[in-house]
């Protein structure tokens, strides 16, 4: 391995045409034959390899590097994506300048500045580092002269110490970095090494996969912030648990709960779209034909624009302040007048072309929510924008968590945006996970949790607008990182959990991932806990439950599929996990038979329609 963390194969084997770009004029002239007049070998034979044979260029890379990027440089143009590319330091990033450096950068001079990752150079890697050169470092050579003791070998890199010098023992080249890490950093570091080379052959076999992996350092890989916030090792901002209570200013207080009425001009300065409504766009059929709630709306633009542009049968926008709902009222009638379809004359005028359901002022439904008399609604089809919208004053966060034994699924779609680090610092751990379980009781099977959640350094500076938000940042154990395992785990029940997306904004701060919780059209928590028996959980091994899994997809973009489907699992499902299993192996036949049916029609219906070109 070189100094630059890359793995170069060894060159004996040219596969392809290849050929550097370099400098070297002398090459041209340098003579087929060695000093004592035989011809040169051909063979990986030294620096004779450089004339003659075509150079092998690197395939693995460290450092999150690829063949375009081998240093990994472009990480460094976005804070984030660099944090998460380096999560899982130091395995794949850079070593960290250890403190007694920091603030010098160490800039390490090759002996061939045309190709300083000596590329095509052919001296053996320690060999290659001991003519590097540091004007910082006044222990390099020591270091160097220890880093010989690797070399490398078949792509691997053999590690040899006193204990362990075996020609098995080869350790690939990411514990390689964990071992140039100790030579530099503590004994604690050095023990470890240690154990590393011990374990010996066995650890090269385990390693070798993620050697192999090129992961790309621009393109941020799916599940990759899901890692990072598993990954166990990552440092959490620290915590001051001692720090003396503040002096709390009474105008802290006005914005304790996120509730700035400025918030979007901050967020989208210049009124620029917002990127999560670009991604919402990409995925509109999560929201068409969907009952939607929105946590925390603010002055209601998200709300204003999922009820108007993407479909929504109806969406109920909540907030806690009453006088941001109050504007976001007021904020209906800008979106009106915009709305493609249906058009005003004039900013609450009733349009046109106007239908029975617009019978009625605009500024009713507005202000008292939408109109439902049964007969007078066409109810199943839902009402066009703006009467698909209303906006509540409400607490998310219920007084007593036993008032959840209330709730009814009543939405196909919750958004919870940038809200959680509200709830969490002035509920606290309790008042944040009493939220995400109402979330999912309010959610029908197969409903989608949109979260974009806060991280935890961001929970800092908002420590100190009240007391409540100062005890509770530092009595905070459920970190935002545990928010995933705790929706997926029994105690809510999520049956699976996305990416959405990673919308960019100008601001570092307010680029946050966007996940989604899909929560089972199966085994509903709530009603499998309503039955004698709570204890039962869904057999993950069971062939039926994979079956049905494996619909789920299907069946959420079929909303007749999905009612259908709710009428089995409820009435069926629940008397196999409950009942006599030898009684309800007919049940679960049919469940399978009725499943498979269903889908059949669907299919066999849709592909009618393409071959008559229906496409109205
Ligand atoms: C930072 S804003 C986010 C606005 C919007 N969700 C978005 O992402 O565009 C947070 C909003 O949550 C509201 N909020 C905070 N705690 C709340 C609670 N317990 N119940 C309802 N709304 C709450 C605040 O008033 C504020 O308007």
């Amino acid at each position: 391995m070189s100094s630059t963390g890359m793995v170069l194969e060894p060159p004996s084997k040219p596969h392809n045409n290849y050929r550097p770009h370099h400098n070297n004029t002398n090459s041209k002239r340098k003579s087929k034959h060695d000093r004592s007049g035989r011809k040169r070998s051909k063979s990986f034979s030294g620096c004779g390899l450089m004339m003659d044979m075509k150079p092998v260029p690197p395939t693995k890379f460290l450092l999150g590097g690829n063949i375009n990027d081998p240093l990994n440089l472009n990480s460094l143009q976005d804070e984030d994506i660099n944090r998460a590319m380096n999560a899982i330091t130091p395995k794949s990033s850079p070593i960290p300048t250890p403190p007694r450096r920091k603030g010098q950068i160490e800039v390490i001079i090759p002996p061939n500045i045309n190709d300083p990752l000596n590329l095509i150079g052919c001296a053996d890697d320690a060999e290659y580092e001991q003519q590097l050169y540091s004007p910082v470092k006044k222990g390099r050579k020591k270091r160097l002269k220890k880093r010989r003791t690797v070399s490398a070998s078949d792509g691997d890199v053999e590690a040899r110490t006193p204990e362990t010098s075996t020609d098995s023992a080869k350790i690939p080249v990411e514990v390689e970095v964990e071992k140039d890490l100790s030579l530099e950093l503590s004994p604690k570091k050095e023990k470890s090494k240690r154990k590393v080379e011990e374990h010996g052959a066995t650890q090269a076999k385990k390693f070798k996969y993620s050697m192999d992996k090129i992961v790309s350092p621009v393109v941020p890989q799916p599940g990759t912030w899901l890692k990072r916030s598993n990954h166990k090792k990552r440092p959490r901002q620290k915590r001051d648990t001692t720090e003396a209570m503040p002096q709390f200013k009474e105008k802290d207080k006005q914005y304790q709960y996120g509730n700035y009425n400025r918030y979007y001009g901050y967020r989208n300065p210049h009124s620029e779209v917002d990127n999560r409504l670009r991604l919402f766009h990409q995925h509109r059929y999560l929201f068409e034909g969907k009952d939607i709630l929105d946590i925390g709306c603010n002055v209601g633009h998200v709300t204003l624009s999922v009820a108007r542009d993407f479909g929504a049968k109806s969406v109920t926008g909540i907030d806690i302040d009453p006088k941001l709902i109050s504007i976001a009222r007021k904020n209906v009638k800008y979106y009106v007048k915009n709305s493609d379809s249906p058009k005003s004359e004039r900013v609450g005028e009733v349009p046109v072309n106007k239908k029975s359901s617009e019978f009625f002022p605009i500024s009713m439904p507005i202000l008292y929510g939408p109109i439902d008399i049964p007969g007078f609604n066409d109810g199943q089809t839902g009402r066009d924008f703006p009467n698909n919208v209303v906006f509540k004053t409400c607490n998310y966060v219920l007084d007593d968590d036993s008032l959840l034994a209330l709730e009814q699924p009543q939405f196909d779609v919750i958004l919870c945006l940038s809200i959680t680090k509200w709830i969490h610092l002035n509920w606290g751990d309790s008042g944040m996970k009493q939220a995400f379980r109402r979330m999912y009781a309010q959610l029908r099977p197969g409903g989608k949790l949109i979260l974009e959640p806060q991280n935890w350094a961001s929970y800092k500076s908002k420590r100190k607008l009240t007391e409540t938000t100062f005890n509770n940042y530092n009595s905070i154990e459920f970190f935002p990182e545990k928010f995933t395992e705790y929706l997926l785990s029994s105690v809510v029940g999520f049956a699976k959990s996305e990416i959405l997306g990673f919308p960019y904004n100008h601001s570092k701060g307010f680029r946050r991932p966007i996940q989604i919780f899909t929560k089972s059209t199966m085994f509903p928590s709530e009603r499998i806990e309503a039955t004698p028996n709570n204890s039962i959980t869904p057999n993950n091994d069971d062939p039926l439950y994979q079956k049905l899994l494996k619909t789920e997809k299907y069946e959420s973009q079929t909303q007749p599929l999905v009612e259908k489907s709710e009428h089995i699992y409820y009435t069926n499902i629940l008397n196999r996990y409950c009942g006599n299993s030898e009684e309800n192996f007919e049940v679960n036949k049919q469940i399978e038979d009725d499943l498979n049916k269903e889908q059949l029609d669907e299919k066999s219906q849709s592909e009618m329609q393409d071959v008559s070109g229906d496409n109205t």
